[in-house]
């Protein structure tokens, strides 16, 4: 690649991750699979992205992309000012990844074993770093397993040392695929109190995957969602939830009149006596309120729905629904002011 081409693709100073155009496609004795098609993907340090897509849609080929194990086909990968391929040692300082979960610790190794082994791995002495391991276990809650062997561990607690692991490296940028596997309430709030503190005050970038939808809206600045390889939507969460939020309705009845046959032109749902009811626009809910009037439906309350991420998410990624993702995608971009760098997919 070129030095103005590598120039322009590193961006900004806190530009950590810069993928753009990724493809990837894997040749086998079954034929060719394009895993990955074209997808981009930026990360700045202090920002959480989360990377979303039904099952085989091109997410985990796309972090090994990323993390220099997977050769792309085509495309553009600079890891914090380092390409993974021409400069993988310069790259690997700046990423740590949890993937597959509990798969990526040694079973046979205590917990503080396992992080020396990972301090290690970053060029630091295992016996200098047993400060850092007391101050990552606190954090991930391990402080009294530090001595057990990983495999007595239980399921949930495996997962947890699978992050120590990661956060022992130390790395400006963190890809956590599925990081909430395994844990019960309370550790999953502290994770993603951890996944939001390590953005914040410790300006991380970090590339979250996951199809536990409420751990997404809490900790993501931004959501990419992806499916048979390409984007179908991006935007900042906030931005994401207010699109779906404007067009969904719920409405109580005093007296609902012939309203049950009344309102065929309008995607409607019925709870009990309660009516969620979706318009694509504000003059389709005056049209509605017309409707509801020429039904002698009497409204007693109305309150705009709550959206739900795995809905959305669903909606998006339904082959169905491939229309109003791509809509989506179109309307986020025109007012996504952020994503200015010519990577869009
Ligand atoms: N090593 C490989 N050789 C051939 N095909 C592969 C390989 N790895 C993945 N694929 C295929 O690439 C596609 C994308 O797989 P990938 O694992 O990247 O998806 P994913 O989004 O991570 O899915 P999941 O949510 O199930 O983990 C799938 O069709 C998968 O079968």
């Amino acid at each position: 690649m070129a030095q103005t081409e590598r120039k322009q693709a590193t961006g900004t100073d806190d530009s950590l991750l810069r993928a753009a155009q990724v493809r990837k496609v894997y040749r086998g004795s079954a034929g060719e699979i394009t895993a990955v098609d074209g997808i981009s993907l930026d990360v700045s340090s202090g920002e959480v992205v989360g990377l979303l897509g039904p099952n085989g849609a091109g997410k985990t080929t796309l972090i090994k992309c990323c993390l220099g194990i997977v050769s792309p086909t085509d495309g553009e990968i600079i890891v914090n000012g380092a390409d993974p391929f021409d400069s993988p040692r310069a790259a690997y300082r700046s990423v740590a990844a949890m993937l597959e979960g509990a798969r990526n610790v040694y079973w046979r190794l205590t917990v503080r074993e396992n992080l020396r082994f990972f301090a290690g791995l970053q060029g630091r002495r295992p016996t200098k770093v047993d400060g850092q391991c007391d101050r990552v276990l606190r954090r991930v809650g391990l402080t009294e397993k530090a001595d057990e062997v990983a495999r007595n561990l239980s399921r949930g607690m495996k997962q947890k040392l699978s992050l120590a692991c990661v956060l022992i490296r130390d790395t400006p940028l963190l890809f956590l695929d599925e990081p909430t596997l395994g844990l019960d309430v309370e550790a999953k709030e502290d994770l993603k109190d951890e996944i939001t503190r390590l953005a914040d005050e410790e300006h991380r970038g970090l590339v979250v995957c996951s199809h536990d939808m409420d751990t997404i809206r809490d900790v993501c600045d931004r959501v990419v969602i992806v499916n048979d390889g390409r984007v179908v939507t991006r935007n900042k969460m906030d931005a994401l939830l207010d699109a779906f939020q404007t067009s969904a309705y719920r409405l109580e009845f005093a007296e609902t009149g012939d309203v049950r046959s009344g309102l065929d032109s309008f995607r409607t749902e019925w709870h009990g006596e309660r009516l969620d009811v979706t318009v694509p626009d504000n003059k389709a809910l005056y049209n509605l309120m017309e409707q509801l009037r020429a039904c002698d439906a009497v409204v007693d309350s109305i309150e705009t729905v709550q959206p739900d991420l795995g809905e959305i998410f669903l909606e998006i990624t339904d082959e169905t629904g491939q229309t109003a993702g791509r809509q989506c995608e179109r309307d986020i971009f025109d007012g996504d002011a952020d994503y200015t760098a010519g990577v869009k997919s």
